[in-house]
């Protein structure tokens, strides 16, 4: 059985007497300022001059300083800029200030695990990786709740890194709902496996599959977008609550035999073969340099996807027919075919 903290385990005096710069105000960086913030912790906000996050934290109140100057004045300093800016983030404004005895906190392992970031000995250098989006984080820690997160420690100079880390997962309304200990390896290679094969990949591209199915049958567009795309969520609800198991409890036997019979004609013996290739490509780093690769050559092949992603027909049919209803979308701070913020 894992490793699992709670409030009672953490000692949120430990963060509470040291100064946090929370590096990066978007879908991480909000939650987790905001979250110490509220915990009582002392956190200001390292931005690059001309930032567009910058008018968001001073609404909140919150110091922006630039990343160099909140990483010198502080000595917790916490990467939650995009990963594929941490390496430079890191190289230009954290390293030249670091001191003994700071620690480096991440909400994401992949540059540690990738080598892109080298921290030297004598910093701390943990892992808080929160179970959830960002804004969902937060959502959760104002309603009095919190969401787990994984914990690891890659470099313990101070001998107390593992103490700090459980301290900042309370800090942030982690150990409300359970912590659970890991490994940076771990964490980013089931991280990035979860959300290529399944949640995100794999999830995106069996709903368009199945739009394109019904659509290219003659169906309704607006009909085919309730059957694979906004009755999902109603599913995985149950599956949230009670596994697989009570969401097959709640549906139609009907349903529940369809599941059993056609399930497997779809996601075969096949896709489990490709979701292991999927893994070795993040386990031997390949998918890793592939990204990094392209971000570094201005990102061409990410932003020619993420256009011609967008332009799928769901997505027309889908904001027209929210626009129809009661449960249009809440989260104000999002725009389609934006980054998060
Ligand atoms: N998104 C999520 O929910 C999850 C993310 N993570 C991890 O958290 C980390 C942050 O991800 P996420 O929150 O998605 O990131 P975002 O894309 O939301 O981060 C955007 C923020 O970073 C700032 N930023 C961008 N580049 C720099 C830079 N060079 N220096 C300083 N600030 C910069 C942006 O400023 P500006 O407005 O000026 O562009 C903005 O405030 C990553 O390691 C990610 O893997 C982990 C769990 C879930
Ligand atoms: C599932 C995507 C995620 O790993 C997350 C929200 O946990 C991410 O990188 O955003
Ligand atoms: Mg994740
Ligand atoms: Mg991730």
């Amino acid at each position: 059985m894992a490793e699992i903290y709670y409030d009672d385990d953490a000692d949120l005096s430990l963060l509470q007497g040291r100064k946090v710069a929370v590096i990066g105000y978007g879908s991480q960086g909000h939650a987790h300022a905001l979250n110490l913030r509220d915990s009582g912790v002392d956190v200001r906000i390292g931005l690059k001059e001309g930032s567009r996050s910058r008018a968001k934290a001073e609404e909140e109140g919150l110091t922006v300083l630039t990343p160099r100057a909140a990483a010198e004045e502080s000595d917790v300093i916490v990467i939650l800029a995009p990963d594929q800016a941490q390496r430079s983030l890191y190289a230009e404004e954290i390293e030249p200030v670091l001191t003994e005895g700071d620690a480096l906190v991440f909400a994401h392992g992949f540059n540690i695990r990738f080598g892109y970031i080298q921290p030297p000995a004598g910093v701390d250098v943990i892992l808080i990786a929160p179970k959830a989006p960002g804004h969902t984080v937060r959502r959760e820690y104002v309603a009095g709740r919190g969401i787990p997160d994984i914990i690891a420690v890659e470099q313990d100079a101070s001998g107390q890194a593992w103490e700090l880390a459980k301290a900042y997962a309370k800090g942030i309304g982690g150990t409300r709902a359970g912590v659970i200990k890991t490994t940076f390896t771990e964490e980013t290679e089931t991280d990035l496996f979860g959300e290529q094969a399944v949640l995100c990949g794999g999830m995106s591209h069996l709903v368009q599959a199945g739009f394109e199915t019904l659509t290219e049958a003659g169906y309704q567009p607006e009909i085919a977008y309730f059957e694979v795309l906004h009755e999902m969520k109603l599913i995985v609800d149950l599956m949230f609550e009670g596994g697989i198991a009570k969401q097959r409890w709640s549906i139609s036997d009907t349903a529940e035999y369809g599941d059993y019979v056609s399930g497997p004609r779809v996601i075969d013996a096949g896709v489990k073969e490709r979701m292991q290739g999927v893994l070795a490509d993040i386990q031997d780093g390949s998918f890793a340099k592939r990204f990094i690769d392209d971000q570094d050559n201005g990102a061409t092949e990410f932003q020619q996807l993420r256009q011609e992603e967008a332009g799928h027909p769901i997505e027309a049919t889908g904001k027209t027919l929210r626009s129809h209803f009661a449960w249009q979308q809440t989260d104000d701070d999002y725009t389609e075919g934006s980054a998060a913020r």
